[in-house]
């Protein structure tokens, strides 16, 4: 049999991905081989044309998806945070591997954390969630964008143009740089991205020898994980790009394993949050985890809307200089991190 073709986008961090998911293969038994796919988004950063701001997440997905569609591969690596929370007609997402510490952590200057950085301090980062997250912390540091690799953003530390980044600890993980963090930040202060550290395997629906062979590297706890913070956000976010972070996690409860789900949105100033959190009885059978996670995730999503996302969300929306604080006579106008009320 052919060797099974795998693409993957060229970045350092992509190539690695891919090649984690072909050693996995191969361990099963499987010849493998990569097959580099230039995305749009590599193409902006490798110096064409300027993206303003973060490229969509679809950017860095469909190219994969498009060769995987016309045959020229039959795997698809992504990174599972950046493929957007609607399928695509024709594809499944065959694996889920097990996830990599999903947390952000931060590199900066002289091995310092944030809360020792002096008030001005220059912090670097391209994600609004990350921005509306640290500003939300009040420590009175600089948020400014930056973009390329995970290596051209950590040069920019040891250059002087900023004190510190603010990173996945998992791309650095797999880049075998984990040890340069200063800071893993405690996600009941930053909650990473929905499906953070994880990978998500593509291949065609049609394809049933690849989708039984991939079937084999999934991981049903990650999959229920990252199935409750994307369902989630598509609940929250019904097209807006508001910043939202989620993580979830199984563990074992008294009655067997349980679902447990933490979640923020906020308004991109950070100075309006609503965190919630819930879990759920995860049935014995891994088989319905993925339908017990999809539940949990809306059931949250929906609570959050009622308890003032839709407001926050409407706020958002609005072009900037026209926001105004939702309605609500409890607010605290003067509170620097002031949840949105329950109306
Ligand atoms: N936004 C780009 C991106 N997509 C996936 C990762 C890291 C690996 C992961 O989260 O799985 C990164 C870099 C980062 O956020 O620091």
């Amino acid at each position: 049999m052919a060797a099974l073709r795998i693409g993957t986008r060229r970045s350092i961090l992509a190539t690695t991905q891919s090649g984690h998911v072909a050693d996995a293969l191969e361990a099963l038994g499987t010849a493998t081989e990569l097959v580099e796919i230039t995305t749009d988004g590599d193409r902006s950063q490798a110096g064409g044309v300027p993206l303003t701001g973060a490229p969509s997440t679809g950017v860095f997905v469909s190219a994969l998806r498009d060769a995987l569609l016309a045959g020229e591969v039959d795997v698809a690596v992504h990174s599972l945070k950046d493929l957007p929370t609607y399928s695509t007609e024709g594809i499944v997402l065959a694996a889920v591997p097990p996830r990599e510490d999903p947390r952000d952590v931060v590199v900066a200057r002289d091995g310092l954390t944030l809360g020792e950085l002096p008030p001005g301090s220059k912090v670097a980062t391209g994600s609004p969630r990350r921005v509306a997250q640290i500003e939300a912390l009040g420590l009175g540091v600089e948020l400014v964008g930056v973009r390329g690799n995970v290596d051209t953003r950590i040069g920019r530390i040891a250059e002087g143009t900023y004190d510190a980044v603010v990173l996945a600890r998992a791309g650095l993980a797999r880049l075998g740089r984990a040890d340069e963090a200063t800071e893993v930040l405690d996600p009941l202060q930053v909650l990473p991205a929905p499906g953070q550290g994880a990978l998500a395997v593509e291949c065609r629906s049609d394809d049933t020898a690849t989708l039984a062979l991939l079937a084999r590297l999934d991981d049903a706890g990650t999959r229920a994980a990252v199935t409750a913070e994307r369902t989630l956000m598509a609940t929250l976010e019904g097209g807006c790009a508001a910043p939202i972070g989620a993580l979830a996690e199984v563990a074992d409860g008294d009655e067997g394993p349980e679902l447990w789900l933490r979640a923020v949105i906020l308004s991109e100033d950070g100075a309006l949050s609503l965190r919630r959190s819930a879990s759920a009885a995860l049935g014995a059978d891994g088989a319905s985890w993925a339908a017990d996670a999809a539940k949990l995730g809306g059931d949250l999503g929906a609570e959050m809307l009622a308890d003032g996302a839709a407001e926050l969300m409407a706020q958002l929306t609005q072009p900037r200089g026209e926001q105004s604080r939702p309605t609500d006579s409890n607010s605290h106008p003067s509170a620097r991190s002031a949840e949105v009320p329950n109306p």
